[in-house]
């Protein structure tokens, strides 16, 4: 191979001017399609566009010398038709490092090692993850109902009985940027979500990853892995690893974990002390009394994530004890010296987020109140989640943030140019779970709904689906409208199983339904009854404040009493003045009851409304 060619690359795309620095280090051919986003430094490439023009080259380069069985790339500028990840005009984070050092498992990596990570031009990509049918369910006999059709499309298929009980699967596809299968291992979902994102972080970056699913998809498994080989542990790897280099040793990583049940904020680094997330006067959010750990190594990081899970699992309150009711928010966060070398400013910030069971938000009309409270917060959450990111990817100027604690505290994951967010929608594979399943694809499909400028990049991919897709044999009936919301079929095939008549649905493009007029009452009931959870909660949070107040005040007056009764023994007293200070006591406690007994009173009312709301609402189920 002649080392010309580099120049021709490097002019190629645009980066001549760095010609000098490849040779002064001696970069040839050979190592030149070796080289890692890390060695981009070393040549004075620091810009984005350029870090991007150089990384997809190198792609192009080492897609050209496979697709030539090993052979050189030409000098030429690659020719060939550019990955799918180039022609949706972003890329480079996502396409596969090789340059790894972390192997993962053999039958894994052997299998997709060279899977591309594809990824659309949007700041957000959605991932749905499926985890291996466990012991119980097959003990149990239950079926596998998920098939990962391909990288990026996932099937379920559902069980489903007719009213004239013949049995049928309905099969629901779906498409998202990328698919990963029960022998995926972590590793490779992180390096394929996380990891690309990890060097964004170094230039000022907010990223947030969410794990998503129904209790016991593996949302935890995902994030926390066997100790640190979770996305938490993978990303304080790299993280450290990057900021041994010399041009960031001014930079230090701080870490935090906490958790939100019911809207409030506890800091599972501090006993689980409650914090609060507080607006400053920059509208920026603070989390005051947050305890931030200095990190200064990956060991740290795993210190940090087994100290916050222990305190997670052993919750305080039989409650809370349940983590699959909270969210769990752990971050990394790089300072550095803050702008003319004064104080220290915050640089970049990677969000891990292990989600509350979607399922949970389904809880609003259990008979326990606190359950109902939790599903109520949960539900509001999710939702708000889904608006700011949809939000975010469509580039609106308003984003909803405050429509939750949760993302109320992830504003700064929300704004500006330089976010980006990862969501894994983690599946169960069992029968069983079929509707929670089908429920958290729904949700991450609507996450990923494409803004209308990508209707181009859509027709491309929908081409490509279609030429998959059976023969269209009859045009469907539209379902009856019932909650929750069906979608609608895109078209039928019938064929025969052992069962019986199996009936096949695919909904790509699912769509919702008019509910109606009814349901329209019931949606005014239902954010009636949110409203009035919220009030509660923040009602009991004032009342509990209050009465700490009160007691307090007893206090000094009890004090006072007692000073009064030391006086009053004392020989040649004044009486008078005993009995007139006495009194002016007692009047003051009597005050100090009487205004707590209205606020206890006015909150029983509350809460009655509230029990006599879900029953209602139970009722017209
Ligand atoms: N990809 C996977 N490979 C192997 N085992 C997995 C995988 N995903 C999950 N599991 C196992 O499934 C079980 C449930 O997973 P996990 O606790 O991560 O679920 P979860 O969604 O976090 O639930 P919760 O909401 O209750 O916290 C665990 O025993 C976990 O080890």
């Amino acid at each position: 191979m002649s080392s010309s060619n580099v120049f021709n690359w490097l002019n190629a795309a645009g980066l001549s001017k760095y010609h000098q620095a490849f040779v002064s280090e001696g970069i040839d051919d050979d190592s030149f399609l070796r080289l890692t986003i890390q060695d981009y430094n070393r040549f004075g490439i620091t810009a984005i566009n350029e870090r991007k023009s150089l990384f997809q080259l190198i792609q192009l380069l080492k897609s050209q010398q496979q697709a030539d069985g090993g052979q050189a790339p030409s000098s030429q500028a690659p020719e060939q038709e550019p990955p799918r990840s180039a022609k949706f005009d972003t890329v480079d984070p996502y396409m596969p490092h090789t340059d790894d050092n972390r192997r993962p498992p053999p039958s894994t990596a052997a299998r997709k090692k060279d899977t591309p990570c594809y990824v659309s031009g949007s700041k957000i990509r959605v991932v749905v993850r499926k985890r291996p049918m466990n012991k119980k369910e097959v003990n149990n006999h239950e079926i596998d109902i998920i098939t990962v059709d391909s990288d990026d499309i996932v099937s379920i298929h559902e069980p489903k009985v007719r009213v004239d009980l013949t049995k049928y699967i309905a099969r629901h596809r779906f498409r998202f940027d990328q698919v990963f299968d029960e022998d995926c291992a972590n590793e490779e979902v992180y390096r394929c979500t996380a990891q690309p994102l990890i060097e964004s972080v170094f230039q000022g970056g907010r990223v947030t990853c969410f794990a998503y699913g129904q209790t016991g998809s593996g949302k935890t498994f995902t994030m926390m892995g066997k100790r640190d080989d979770g996305l938490y542990g993978l990303a304080g790897q790299d993280i450290f690893h990057l900021l041994k280099q010399p041009q960031y040793s001014s930079y230090r990583a701080t870490v935090s974990f906490f958790e939100i049940y019911c809207d409030r904020l506890f800091d599972l680094l501090n006993n689980r002390k409650r914090v609060e997330a507080l607006e400053d006067h920059s509208q920026n959010i603070v989390i005051h009394g947050l305890k931030e750990f200095d990190a200064t190594c990956a060991d740290d990081v795993t210190a940090a994530i087994d100290a916050g899970q222990n305190a997670r699992s052993t919750g305080t309150t039989s409650a809370n004890a349940d983590s699959s009711r909270s969210h769990a928010i752990f971050q990394i966060t790089l300072k550095g010296p803050g702008k003319g070398g004064r104080g220290e400013r915050i640089i970049g910030r990677f969000s891990f987020i292990d989600l509350a069971g979607s399922e949970r938000g389904a809880d609003t009309q259990n008979s326990d109140r606190q359950t109902r409270m939790e599903g109520a917060k949960i539900n509001e959450s999710l939702l708000a989640l889904k608006e700011c990111i949809r939000a975010m990817d469509q580039q609106h100027n308003h984003l909803p943030f405050r429509g939750s604690k949760l993302t109320m505290v992830l504003k700064d994951s929300f704004i500006g140019e330089n976010c980006h967010t990862v969501m894994i929608a983690n599946v169960s594979p069992n029968s069983g779970s079929s509707e929670n399943t089908l429920n958290t694809l729904r949700y991450a499909d609507r996450v990923k709904e494409l803004k209308k400028g990508d209707d181009k990049v859509n027709k491309i991919i929908d081409k490509a689906i279609d030429q998959n897709k059976p023969k269209r044999v009859a045009a469907a009936p539209k379902p009856a409208p019932k909650r929750p919301v069906q979608p609608k079929p895109a078209w039928r095939g019938v064929t025969d199983d052992d069962e019986g008549m199996v009936k096949e649905e695919e909904n790509d493009d699912e769509e919702d339904v008019d509910d109606g007029d009814d349901n329209v009452e019931e949606d005014e009931l239902a954010k009636t009854h949110e409203e009035l959870i919220t009030r509660i909660l923040d009602e009991e949070d004032e009342f509990i404040t209050a009465h700490r107040q009160e007691v307090e005040d007893m206090m000094e007056l009890v004090k006072k009493e007692m000073q009064l009764l030391a006086d009053v023994e004392e020989p040649g007293a004044d009486i008078d003045h005993y009995i007139r200070s006495l009194d002016k006591l007692l009047v003051q406690k009597l005050k100090k009851i009487d205004d707590l007994r209205k606020k206890l009173v006015g909150f029983q009312d509350a809460l009655k409304m509230e029990e006599s709301m879900s029953k209602t609402r139970s009722k017209r189920q």
